[in-house]
C-alpha cells in the first residue's frame, strides 16, 4: 500500500489529478477525489495532524514534502507566496512541492492529506500488534475490557454474573472505547462478551439511581445517554462486528442492525420484550429490523417480543453466519483475523460508502426511539416491569 500511495501522492504533487481532463481518465480516482461522500471532515483532518505526529517510522523526505504541501493547499488554498532564493533549498524545496498542487481545490487537498496519512500509519505496523489495556485510556469499571492485536480491537462485555447487563458507566465507557478504536490503528473492531451470555440488554437496576431532579430528570438524561451511544455506532468509521457468544436481550440485540457483520454460536438467542418491559425499541431497529427481515417478522421480534433461535436470526438475516458452540471461537477468530489483514483504508471507505447514504435517516430515527422511550420510561407500565424484575417476581 506505501508503494501505491507513494505513486499517487506523486500524481499528486506532480498536480496531474488536478484538472478536471485528468480526473475524469480516472473514474475510481474521480469519486476517491470529488464524492461527497468522500468528504474529509474537519475532524478527520485534524486526526491526521494528530497521528502524524505518531507516526513509528519517519517517512522520509520526500513524503514529507508531500505532506506539507497537502496541508498548506489545504489550510491556505493555492500557493501565492514569491518563491524563496535558490540558495535557500529546504524553502524552495517546500515552496515547490506546494505550487506543484496548482489549484487543487482544498477540499481534495485535505481529502489526500488524510489519506495519506492513513496510508502511512497503516504502513508503519507490524502485522501483530497487541496494545496493552494500560496504553488506552482505561474504561470506568473492569465491567468492559479494550484490548487490540493482529489488527483487531475488541471490546468485551465483562460482568457475566449480571449476564453482562449494561449499567450507565458502561454505555460511557463503550462510547468511550468506540471513540478510541474508530482512531487507532486496527482495522476491524469486535464487540463480545464474557461468560455464557452476550448480553442481558440494560441494566434495569439502572432505573434505582434517581437523581436530585427526580425521574423526569432520570429519563430525560437516560434519552441523551441512548442517544449518544447508538449515534456512536451509526458513526463508527471500520468494519464493526459482533462475536454473539450468547443469549442476547434488548439494547444488545437492537444494535446488532448498525453492525456490519454480526457471527452467532448456535447456542445464542436474540429476544427485544420491549412491550413486556412496557418500552418500546431502540438502537434503530424500527428501522433497522423492517428493512432487514420484512415488516411482520420484525413486529413479531420489537412488538410481540418473540425470541429468535440464532438460526432463526441467521435465516430473516440478522444474523451473518452460525457457527457451533464447540468451535464458534476458534472459527470466529481464525476468520476475523484473516478479515483484518485486508486494506484497512479500502475497508473503511467501502464501509463509509455503503452507510453514508443513510446516516442522516439513522441520526433522526436514533432521535426519534430516544424521545419516545423517554416518555415511555415515565410510564405505569414500565415502572411496573422493572419493580417486577427487581423483586425478582419476572424474569423473561
Ligand atoms: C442509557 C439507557 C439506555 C437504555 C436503552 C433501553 C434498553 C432496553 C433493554 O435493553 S430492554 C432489556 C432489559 N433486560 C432485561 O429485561 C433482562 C432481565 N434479566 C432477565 O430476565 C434474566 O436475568 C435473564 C433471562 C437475562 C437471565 O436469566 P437467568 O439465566 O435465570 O439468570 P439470572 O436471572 O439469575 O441472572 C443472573 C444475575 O444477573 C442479573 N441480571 C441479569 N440481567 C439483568 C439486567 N438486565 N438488569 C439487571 N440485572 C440483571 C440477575 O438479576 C441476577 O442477579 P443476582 O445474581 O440475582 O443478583
Amino acid at each position: 500500500m506505501a508503494g501505491v500511495a507513494g505513486r499517487l501522492a506523486r500524481l499528486w504533487c506532480s498536480g496531474a489529478l488536478s484538472s478536471p481532463l485528468q480526473v475524469t481518465r480516472f473514474p475510481a480516482l474521480q469519486l476517491h477525489l470529488c464524492g461527497p461522500a468522500m468528504r474529509a471532515s474537519q475532524k478527520d483532518f485534524e486526526n491526521a495532524l494528530n497521528q502524524v505526529k505518531l507516526l513509528k517510522k519517519d517517512p522520509g523526505n520526500e513524503v514529507k514534502l508531500k505532506l506539507y504541501a497537502l496541508y498548506k493547499q489545504a489550510t491556505e488554498g493555492p500557493c501565492n507566496v514569491p518563491k524563496p532564493g535558490v540558495l535557500d533549498f529546504i524553502n524552495k524545496a517546500k515552496w515547490d512541492a506546494w505550487n506543484a498542487l496548482g489549484s487543487l481545490p482544498k477540499e481534495t487537498a485535505r481529502r489526500n492529506y488524510v489519506d495519506l496519512v492513513s496510508s502511512l500509519s497503516a504502513s508503519s505496523e507490524s502485522s501483530i500488534q497487541v496494545t496493552p489495556a494500560a496504553d488506552r485510556k482505561q474504561p470506568g469499571s473492569d465491567a468492559l475490557v479494550v484490548t487490540s492485536q493482529d489488527g483487531i480491537t475488541t471490546i468485551t462485555l465483562n460482568r457475566p454474573d449480571k449476564k453482562n447487563a449494561l449499567t450507565t458507566q458502561m454505555y460511557h465507557d463503550i462510547i468511550l472505547a468506540l471513540e478510541a478504536a474508530s482512531k487507532d490503528d486496527s482495522a476491524i473492531t469486535v464487540l463480545t462478551g464474557n461468560g455464557d451470555y452476550y448480553c442481558s440488554g440494560n441494566d434495569l437496576t439502572n432505573f434505582t439511581d434517581i437523581p436530585p431532579g427526580g425521574v423526569e430528570e432520570k429519563a430525560r438524561s437516560g434519552a441523551v445517554l441512548l442517544r449518544d451511544f447508538v449515534d456512536c455506532f451509526i458513526d463508527f468509521p471500520k468494519p464493526l462486528v459482533a462475536v454473539v457468544n450468547g443469549p442476547a436481550v434488548g439494547i444488545s440485540v437492537t444494535i446488532l442492525g448498525l453492525f456490519d457483520i454480526v457471527y452467532a454460536t448456535d447456542r445464542a438467542t436474540f429476544h427485544t420484550p420491549f412491550s413486556h418491559l412496557g418500552q418500546s425499541p431502540e438502537g434503530c431497529s424500527s428501522y433497522t429490523f423492517p428493512k432487514i427481515m420484512g415488516p411482520s417478522k420484525a413486529t413479531e421480534m420489537l412488538v410481540f417480543g418473540k425470541k429468535l433461535t440464532a438460526r432463526e436470526a441467521c435465516t430473516q438475516g440478522l444474523v451473518t453466519e452460525v457457527f457451533p458452540d464447540s468451535t464458534f471461537q476458534k472459527e470466529v477468530w481464525v476468520r476475523l483475523k484473516a478479515y483484518s489483514k485486508l486494506p484497512p483504508n479500502a475497508m473503511r471507505i467501502s464501509k463509509q460508502v455503503i452507510r453514508n447514504t443513510e446516516k442522516e435517516k439513522l441520526h433522526a430515527i436514533n432521535a426519534e426511539e430516544s424521545n419516545v422511550l423517554r416518555e415511555r420510561w415515565l410510564s405505569d407500565e414500565c415502572m411496573n416491569a422493572v419493580v417486577s424484575f427487581l423483586s425478582k417476581k419476572a424474569k423473561l
